[in-house]
């Protein structure tokens, strides 16, 4: 039987240490502040945006959604970001994805001040990622690391799976976790035979979006399991790519899905927001 890696107690003891950081920096007159941009009506993206705004208003953060019709044109949404990274109040600056399909999202991302990049999605930070430098860790990738280290899960010496090659998951956990001193294989969604990788693995973190994707046949006994992937079943209900039941018994520690990777990311984007308005306030001091 395996251990509950709790994802929603974590973040939550987070969210509570953070919540101290932000006293602090309100005594130095400083108040983080995050401006979420939201384009269209995505329904799932909807409810993230409350749970960010919840988050941010439990800990102290000040926070404001800029919502923006489906019917925006590429070039208003790339001249109010614009607007933003010159707005001193505003330390983070997400645009919630995916956007509508006449949008690019690359170009809308690469239009964030790097500095404002809570999300740590913008070719600077990745690549200040890539090589090892100081900047904002995407927040899932940054979660599953926080939640392995705070359930401790050893890395080092490791042989992890990463299953999922998306800009937001599966490559920056995947060098994340190589960082950590793990030997990584990176499996997608087309990897043939993907059992023959998966059972090698003392770790699994699957971001695939496909139910079943992962049975207890994928699994070596005592691998720890690491679901990221948010999809909706027959019944309307939120599942990841595992098979919880079946594998719970084969893992020695798993996550659940709801209530395991996603409180971790909203955790992360509000420890990069504090992290932004630290450094522009040791910036304007220079
Ligand atoms: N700009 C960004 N867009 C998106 C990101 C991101 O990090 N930045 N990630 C995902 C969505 N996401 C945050 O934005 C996110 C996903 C899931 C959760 C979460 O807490 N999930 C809960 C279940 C919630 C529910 O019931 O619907 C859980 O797993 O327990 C938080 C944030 C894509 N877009």
């Amino acid at each position: 039987m395996a251990q509950l890696i709790d994802g929603k107690k974590i973040a939550s003891d987070i969210r509570q240490e953070l919540k101290g950081e932000v006293v602090q920096l309100q005594e130095q007159g400083i108040r983080p502040g995050l401006m979420v941009i939201f384009v269209g009506h995505n329904p799932a993206s909807e409810s993230y945006i409350r749970g960010k705004v919840r988050a941010a208003t439990e800990i102290g953060i000040a926070s404001e959604v800029l919502r923006m019709g489906e019917e925006i044109t590429e070039k208003q949404l790339l001249d109010r970001i614009e607007e933003l990274n010159q707005d001193e109040a505003v330390h983070g600056i997400l645009v919630q994805l995916p956007l509508p399909k006449h949008i690019d999202e690359l170009k809308v991302i690469e239009a964030i001040s790097p500095e404002k990049d809570v999300d740590g999605f913008t070719p600077i930070n990745v690549g200040k990622m890539m090589t090892g430098l100081e900047c904002y860790l995407p927040c899932t990738p940054f979660g599953i690391m926080q939640l392995l280290e705070r359930s401790n899960v050893t890395i080092a010496g490791k042989h992890v799976v990463v299953i999922g090659r998306s800009n937001i998951v599966g490559k920056p956990v995947s060098m994340l976790l190589q960082r950590a001193n793990a030997t990584v294989t990176m499996c997608h969604s087309r990897t043939p035979d993907l059992a023959t990788f998966t059972k090698q693995a003392d770790i699994i973190v699957s971001a695939v979006g496909r139910i079943g994707l992962i049975t207890a046949d994928h699994l070596k006994e005592g691998a720890v399991v690491i679901d990221v992937a948010m999809n909706r079943n027959e019944d309307g209900k939120l599942v990841g790519d595992v098979l919880f039941d079946e594998v719970f018994d084969k893992a020695s520690a798993i996550t659940p899905v709801p209530g395991g990777v996603g409180p971790m990311t909203i955790a992360m984007l509000m420890h990069n927001t504090i992290e932004a308005a630290k450094r522009a306030s040791e910036d304007s001091a220079e």
